[in-house]
């Protein structure tokens, strides 16, 4: 044990302004800037200042929440001085990637503390944010552990930027030591990035109708981005189902709804009295619930999203988003044909995981049309993907697809039967097209419509 007077100086050694930080950037390097609401702002902003001088940096993040693209990338133009990659895609690395600025890191959620480890893919210096230092000299990671220590493991040097806004998480594996730090810069303290999503729509609180209808009492509940898996959480907490347990990757704002309606109890087997995650992304609500909230339970992403964890807890229900799905009942979530838009995240671990658990159930929603851009609409249900289009998740895998008009369980279903399910859920303005070309694609021929 070290006395609080030398971890104060020992503190002060390793104090250093960002632009400090920044000037130990060396060109032809790999830099990590953090994952979630952890990525850094002042030592960003000080790398910016350094623009000019810049050649060969590659900055790594992970589903990187912010409000504003890194000002690295404003203050750069091209590949040779500054290029990115992400494990997970924002909508600036959307807007980063179409200007061929950044690439998208395929990977399983679960896997990807691995990825940072393996020998081949070592991190030079690892930027990320930290709550102020504790008396024993821990620095708290903030609600995004998740690939945390996969980072820290590789990166030949840390250098944290201290935010008194980052909420206290408790959990596994959640603190980093003064000791274990390089350099230490006291950031400007700017709030958390606000994830808000869009109100639901009709459709989405259709869509939702449909899953919660098939939860039931004393079931646990991964929820994922967006508009519809947070209106799924708010019927839940006005519904009379009882006794919800959460053990997700992302912790979004439904789970405090959850909380508040007395439905959050943690009555589970596996981290009992936990609402266990891996990273937060909502509001200040959800911010001001998991600061120093000790039922808010953050472990890293090898843990929380490990398929027989997930399995190992009966009656686990994931409920996902998707962009599209073809008449097998594969599922693309992440791409717009070519274009990057998401990534696999953890939507395959909770699929899989769920399906195994006993009494559990995957759910893959997605409104039946969309609307394009000259008002028309197009089925999100197609006889195939878009050329281009990823697969997330594959058609083995995949268990419920629900729409607002209906839940289809593909398990253990033909290709015929699938095909047929699948169109009994797309749009009614689409189904003729679609039966015709499962017919022209040989998946519905009359031979297979005979009853038994
Ligand atoms: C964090 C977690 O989700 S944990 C759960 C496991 N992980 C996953 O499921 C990962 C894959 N899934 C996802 O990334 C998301 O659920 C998505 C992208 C499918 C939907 O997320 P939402 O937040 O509801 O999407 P939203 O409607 O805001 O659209 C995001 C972008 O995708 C585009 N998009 C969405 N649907 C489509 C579609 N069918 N066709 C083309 N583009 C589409 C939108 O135009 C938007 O792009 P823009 O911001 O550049 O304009
Ligand atoms: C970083 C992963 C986010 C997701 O699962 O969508």
């Amino acid at each position: 044990m070290y006395k609080v007077s030398s971890l104060a100086e020992e503190y002060q050694k390793k104090l250093i302004t960002a632009d400090e930080a920044a000037a130990m950037v060396h060109n032809n390097t790999r830099i990590h800037y953090g994952t979630g609401c952890g990525v850094v702002n002042d030592i960003d902003e000080a790398l910016a200042r350094r623009a000019d001088e810049l050649k060969g940096i590659e900055v790594l993040s992970t589903v990187a929440l912010r409000k504003e693209p890194f000002k690295l990338y404003q203050a750069t133009s091209s590949n040779e001085q500054v290029r990115f990659a992400s494990a997970h895609f924002s909508a600036f690395d959307r807007q980063m990637n179409k200007e061929g600025r950044c690439w998208y890191i395929p990977m399983l959620f679960n896997e990807l503390p691995y990825y940072w480890v393996n020998n081949e893919n070592d991190i030079d210096i690892a930027f990320f944010q930290v709550a102020p230092m504790d008396s024993h000299g821990n620095f708290n990671l903030g609600p995004q552990v998740a690939d945390m220590w996969g980072v820290i493991k590789s990166a030949k040097k840390i250098i944290v930027e201290v935010n008194q806004n980052m909420p206290i998480a408790h959990g596994h594996q959640t603190q980093l030591n003064l000791y274990g730090i390089d350099h230490i810069v006291e950031g400007s303290n700017a709030p958390l990035a606000e994830l808000g999503t869009k109100p639901a729509s009709d459709i989405d609180k259709q869509i939702a109708a449909h899953v919660v209808e098939l939860i039931n009492s004393h079931s646990t509940l991964q929820l994922g981005i967006g508009s519809l898996p947070n209106c799924i959480g708010q019927m839940l907490a006005d519904s009379d189902v009882r006794n919800i347990n959460a053990h997700t990757e992302m912790f979004v704002d439904a789970y405090v709804d959850l909380f508040d309606a007395g439905k959050l109890t943690g009555n589970k087997p596996v981290d009992k009295g936990k609402a266990l995650y891996t990273f937060a992304g909502g509001t200040k609500k959800l911010y001001d619930f998991i600061d120093n909230n000790p039922i808010c339970c953050s472990a890293p992403v090898n843990y929380v999203n490990n398929v027989n964890v997930i399995s190992s807890i009966d009656n686990f229900i994931s409920v996902n988003s998707c962009i599209q799905v073809d008449l097998y009942g594969q599922v693309c979530s992440e791409s717009a044909g070519h274009q990057q838009i998401s990534g696999t995240g953890g939507q395959v671990d909770f699929v899989m995981g769920a399906f195994l658990s006993k009494g559990g159930k995957s759910f893959i929603c997605t409104p039946s049309t969309r609307t394009l851009k000259d008002g028309s609409k197009e089925s999100l249900i197609s006889p195939i993907l878009t050329p281009g289009a990823i697969v997330t998740t594959p058609r083995t895998a995949t268990n419920y697809i629900v729409t607002e008009y209906g839940a289809a369980n593909l398990k253990g279903k033909s290709t015929w039967e699938r095909a047929e399910m699948l169109i009994n859920i797309s749009h009614p303005d689409f189904r003729e097209d679609l039966i015709k070309a499962a017919e022209k694609n040989g998946i519905w021929k009359n031979t297979s419509k005979c009853t038994f």
